[in-house]
């Protein structure tokens, strides 16, 4: 099976290069590929044109449903990798949707892209549900795994798996970024840091927002919750810097 992947405009898949926008790599220039498809459904997903087909009524806070056709595209992993060797950053981003549910795909990608340039980082955006694939794991240097809280609609037994939280807890290329909307949410961010021990040190806690005025007006208290938490704080550079827009 070849990549599915998400579209700037029908017909264009969604890869670009541009500066990591979040968490441990921000600013860092880099390569993103959006994998169309997600197993979740956040009612404030910015990029819902990844799964929010025509006839998923799913709540979300834009309403709107996208035509399968014109946000989806199919690809070989050869000509997937073509084009992200053919841009200039040394680092890969692999983001969706939710990535891991195209696991073998990805491990194909990465070995294409390696023959072609070779020791390029890659990291992998994940809501952190879906194990690696046994294939592409190993070849993945930095997973940012971003835990869906109770905010963001998704029944907690789809979104937190113990098994899974446990693992990536374990894993030190395992960086945690929890979207936070109001303050409350830092309740559920605790429990989880001490139900899986994990280290300070390796979470993100990140403004939701699809607006520069909306992450900033949120990093004024956030800011202030990570320090009296010992927690992390990423900003949204990519949102200040262009918007909520596609291949950005
Ligand atoms: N610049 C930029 N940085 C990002 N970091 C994570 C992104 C994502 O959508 O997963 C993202 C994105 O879409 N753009
Ligand atoms: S897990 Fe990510 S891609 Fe999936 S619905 Fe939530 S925010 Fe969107
Ligand atoms: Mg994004």
């Amino acid at each position: 099976m070849p990549l599915i992947l998400a579209t700037t405009t029908p017909g264009e898949p969604e890869i670009f290069a541009s500066l990591q926008g979040e968490g441990a790599s921000m600013g860092r220039p880099s390569t993103f590929v959006r994998l169309s498809r997600c197993n979740l459904a956040c009612q404030w997903c910015d990029t819902a044109y990844t799964w929010r087909f025509e006839g998923d009524n799913r709540p979300h806070s834009d309403d709107v449903a996208f035509e399968r056709k014109a946000n989806q595209l199919t690809l070989e992993e050869a000509d997937v990798a073509a084009r992200v060797a053919a841009l200039h950053p040394d680092r890969l981003v692999l983001t969706g949707g939710e990535p891991l549910l195209q696991g073998p795909a990805l491990a194909r990608l990465v070995t294409e892209l390696d023959a072609l340039r070779p020791g390029m980082h890659v990291e992998v955006e994940t809501n952190g549900s879906v194990a690696p694939h046994a294939a592409l794991d190993p070849m993945i240097h930095q997973f940012n795994v971003s835990p869906k809280l109770a905010h963001s609609g998704n029944p907690a037994d789809l979104a937190l798996i113990p098994q899974r939280l446990a693992a990536w807890s374990a894993d030190p290329r395992a960086f945690f970024k929890f979207v936070i909307a109001a303050p409350e949410d830092l309740q559920e961010v605790l429990a989880l840091q001490q139900t899986y021990a994990i280290p300070g040190e390796r979470i993100f806690l990140m403004p939701e927002g699809r607006s520069s005025e909306v992450v900033r007006q949120r990093s004024a208290w956030l800011a202030d919750l990570c320090l009296d938490n010992a927690l992390r704080f990423t900003d949204r550079l990519h949102i200040h810097l262009w918007g909520d827009t596609r291949g950005t």
